[in-house]
């Protein structure tokens, strides 16, 4: 232990060597200029070649003591030589050949983003070595040494082992612990296509679904169903899951692309035939008796109702008209209700899965996919991510307990858009509300700003992003959270699996690059 007042004096220590057999080579010294957040460095002429952005490093000022160390990432990896300098001629753009090697004296320097203050506890020495990371709050003398990090038992020591894992920083072999807790803050996905978006995602949903019932919408049914299918979780086709009468209206005024001032009819159209074929009501004239009065469940049926154009016409009709519409009013609904294919009718019927249902099959065995892909209709494959949504909601009231439950949405730009009504309402309520239930929210898609409407967007705790599609997004992104100076150049550099792991689930809170780990095929 180091008496305080030795170091009040000025005494300087070397690194302690418990701390140093965990770091790799000395690579350099901070430079003028350093503040908390960033220091800039000169790098040793032997390291320079393998120096590179997102390289984790330590600090060691002989000022802080032998026990504490600054723990940050480099960036802005920066190749100088006195001579060719930009902006001056010089005679070897002419001649090249005469360049040898002799004649440069390049150098390189960095900026260290510096992520926290490691602290450790050395006393006991028969001990593991233990640690803690604080916020950055000391700028690092000029002439502090600088190590690199090459294993990951520096970082396991201040961060503790706790935590789901889903990729390891390529440089040190470290696991980020992801803090399970800490995914109720909602999670977003971000990356250009074939980036390894899904089978993130994938990784996400197995690591989750120890602690919460992860319920996933799979948009085109090839991503998450085939693979759910063949280990065994449920999968649920969209074309079975029930929809409400106002979904139905909806979708069927949407298609018929009916003026607003008929839309009523179509409405009331839907409610009795719904009723019809479902029993509620034996006749349409019964159906509009009883419709503003409780209706009784199991009336007789006086004859069996399909959901088929013909069917749905007529009892469109024979409503329309009880409700006093004219008969050119009639002929247009006839007409309208004629454009609609007749397998967006049939596709109404046979839906026997309810969505509560689907939130059950979630929490009985931890992960159950929605297949998508066999909607046809996006209008109904939103309906039926809303509907699901609105059941969660349900349960909460109904039991006032947290639910656990999260909801995965790739291709989310399909879902969470601002004009994909009714389902960005209601992931945005769950990104808005949900914390405290339990139900959290991880939507997965190319683009940020186009693709996810700002009351969601703005509540994603933890974000994962690789190579971006739009220039812009990286700067959104920065809008809300600490992106550590990543700045577009660091992102060019990225291959496939490889994510930058920002917000609040990553223990070092600033962004720490992973590359994911390898999911199968047919694997989660
Ligand atoms: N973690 C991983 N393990 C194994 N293979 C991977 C991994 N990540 C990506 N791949 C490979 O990259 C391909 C594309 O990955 P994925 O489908 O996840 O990308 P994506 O970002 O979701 O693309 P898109 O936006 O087009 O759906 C996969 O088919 C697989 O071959």
């Amino acid at each position: 232990m180091i008496p305080v007042d030795v170091r009040k004096c000025g005494w300087k220590l070397p690194l302690h060597p418990r701390i140093r057999r965990m770091l790799g080579e000395e690579i350099g010294v901070v430079l003028s200029g350093a503040t908390s957040v960033t220091a800039p460095i000169a790098v040793r002429k032997e390291h320079a070649p393998l120096i590179r952005e997102d390289l984790m490093v330590a600090v060691h000022d002989e000022h802080l003591g032998n026990d504490v160390v600054l723990i940050g990432v480099l960036r802005f990896v920066t190749r100088y030589e006195p001579f060719l300098r930009r902006g001056i001629p010089n005679v070897y753009t002419s001649y090249p050949q005469a360049l040898t090697n002799d004649l440069l004296a390049p150098f390189t320097n960095a900026y260290i983003e510096l992520y926290g203050v490691a602290r450790f506890e050395l006393e006991d020495e028969s001990a593991s070595v233990i640690g803690k990371i604080e916020p950055p709050v000391y700028a690092p003398h000029p002439g502090s040494r600088v190590y690199i990090i090459t294993g990951p038992e520096l970082l396991d020591a201040i961060v503790g082992g706790r935590g789901l894992r889903v990729g390891v920083h390529p440089f040190t072999g470290w696991s980020p612990p992801i803090d399970p807790e800490a995914l109720k803050m909602h999670v977003g996905v971000f990356g250009a296509t074939g980036m390894g978006k899904s089978r993130l995602v994938r990784r996400l949903a197995r690591e989750a679904s120890r602690h919460y019932a992860v319920i996933i919408f799979d948009h085109s049914g090839v991503d998450y169903a085939p693979v759910a299918e063949k280990l065994g979780y449920p999968v649920v086709p969209a074309n079975r899951v029930q929809l409400d009468v106002i979904t139905m209206t909806e979708m069927l005024a949407e298609i018929m692309d009916v003026p607003s001032t008929l839309q009523d009819y179509v409405l009331a159209g839907v409610y009795c035939h719904d009723g019809l074929v479902k029993g509620k009501f034996s006749t349409p004239e019964q159906c509009l008796r009883e419709s503003y009065m409780t209706t009784r469940m199991s009336a007789q049926r006086s004859r069996q109702y399909t959901w088929n154009k013909e069917e749905f016409i007529s009892t469109l009709l024979l409503v329309a008209k009880r409700l006093g519409a004219r008969d050119t009013t009639l002929l247009k609904l006839r007409l309208y209700a004629e454009r609609v294919p007749n397998y967006i009718y049939e596709s109404f019927g046979g839906r026997d899965v309810s969505p509560r249902e689907i939130i059950q099959a979630a929490l009985d065995h931890n992960i159950v996919v929605v297949d998508l892909g066999r909607e046809e209709e996006i209008a109904a494959k939103r309906a039926i991510v809303a509907q699901v949504v609105d059941e969660a909601w349900k349960i909460i009231h109904e039991t006032l307990q947290p639910i656990n439950v999260a909801v995965f949405v790739d291709e989310a730009q399909h879902y969470a858009c601002e004009y994909c009504r009714p389902s960005a309402t209601r992931l945005e309520k769950i990104a808005r509300e949900g914390r405290k239930w339990g139900l959290w929210l991880l939507v997965a898609s190319q683009r940020v700003s186009r693709d996810i409407k700002p009351g969601i967007r703005a509540n994603l705790g933890t974000v994962f992003f690789s190579r971006l599609q739009a220039t812009g997004d990286l700067q959104e992104l920065g809008g809300y959270l600490d992106l550590g100076n990543v700045t577009q150049a660091s992102l060019a550099m990225l291959d496939r699996r490889q994510f930058y792991l920002a917000g609040l689930a990553n223990p070092l809170r600033k962004p720490v690059l992973i590359q994911v780990e390898h999911v199968p095929d047919d694997g989660f």
